[in-house]
């Protein structure tokens, strides 16, 4: 029996609520497989897209409506709330139809980051849909957005992304776990917070969901960290005629893939370095990247980039 955390990318979670419901149905199946092997199944999930559309939302409602203005940090919660709840909901039906007895859970995380971080000073998480890059240059007129193109994908609005130090709710979502609860934590990243003489306080931040996740899986002890994204595999050349498929990576071949610059920064290669850090720690660790909707394929060893220390 392993301890596996699970992440969900974000731009793999599809652009509307009925998308990611299918998609999050679809993933439930092969989650509860691995709970049906035995294995303690905790998940966490990416934001992107849905923070950047919460945030659009509620920006537009202030400005045509008059309705309260909403922070930041706040449409970081709201976003771990929707997709909580889609997967909360999938994964309950999905145990309920295979009658099985687990309770599942979301943990409104937070995640604490150092003020001082640089990242505060050079936006760089994308967030949001993606834009044309003449839209993207009137945007940011407009509204004074930062926009920077996203791996060649288009433009899309970009917010600081300070580095995970510390999972606040860690100790409750330990307990949970213990206690035979399917957990849903440190989705979105986790909400980014500061620790200040009077506490707690939310940051207009996004955090990367592959280092918390990775920081999770770290402090929790598990043996395999899991990232789902839109692509079954890591290649090398990727995107070009001469594409290459890495079905195994170790970290020494990683770091020169990394020199060489292909896995593209904010998108592939926050994953890689999340997965290194993760397996760095012991050699009994092992990390898998492949697709939200191929996980039974990449599970029985078919497709998916698996990531070792050696
Ligand atoms: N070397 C690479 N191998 C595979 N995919 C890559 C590579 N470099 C960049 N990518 C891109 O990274 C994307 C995954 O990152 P992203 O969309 O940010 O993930 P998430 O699903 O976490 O939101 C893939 O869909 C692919 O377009
Ligand atoms: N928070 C975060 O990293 O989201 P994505 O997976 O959507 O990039």
């Amino acid at each position: 029996m392993a301890k596996i955390v699970v992440a969900l990318g974000g731009n793999a979670l599809g652009k509307s609520p009925k998308e990611q419901m299918e998609l999050v149905r679809n993933t439930a199946k092969s989650l509860i497989g691995l709970v049906k092997a035995g294995h303690k199944v905790v998940i966490s999930h990416g934001n992107g897209p849905q923070v950047g559309a919460i945030n659009l939302g509620m920006n537009f409602a202030a400005e045509h409506d008059k309705t309260a203005a909403f922070p930041f940090p706040e449409c970081g919660a709201m976003s771990q709330g929707y997709i909580g709840y889609h997967l909360q909901q999938s994964l309950q039906n999905e145990l309920a139809r295979q009658q099985i007895d687990k309770p599942v859970i979301s943990v409104i995380t937070q995640v604490a980051v150092d003020a001082t971080d640089k990242a505060f000073d050079n936006p760089t998480k994308p967030i949001g849909d993606f834009y044309s890059q003449e839209d993207a240059r009137r945007i940011e007129q407009e509204k004074n957005y930062i926009f920077k193109e996203d791996a060649g994908r288009g433009y899309r609005q970009v917010v600081p992304s300070p580095r995970p130090v510390e999972i606040i709710e860690l100790s409750s979502i330990n307990t949970l776990i213990e206690n035979n609860n399917l957990v849903i934590a440190s989705g979105g990243g986790g909400v980014p917070v500061i620790k200040t003489d009077q506490g707690l306080r939310g940051v207009p931040a996004v955090i990367d969901k592959d280092k918390s996740s990775a920081l999770l899986a770290d402090n929790l002890d598990a043996d395999q960290l899991i990232i789902l994204t839109a692509v079954d595999e890591v290649y090398i050349n990727y995107g070009k005629t001469n594409q290459q498929v890495l079905k195994k990576l170790n970290s020494t071949d990683a770091d020169i893939y990394i020199k060489e610059g292909q896995f593209a920064p904010g998108s592939m290669l926050p994953k890689i370095e999340a997965c290194l850090n993760f397996v760095k720690k012991s050699n009994m660790r092992c990390a898998l990247i492949t697709s939200l909707n191929r996980l039974d394929d990449a599970l029985a060893g078919n497709l998916g980039t698996l990531i070792t220390q050696k």
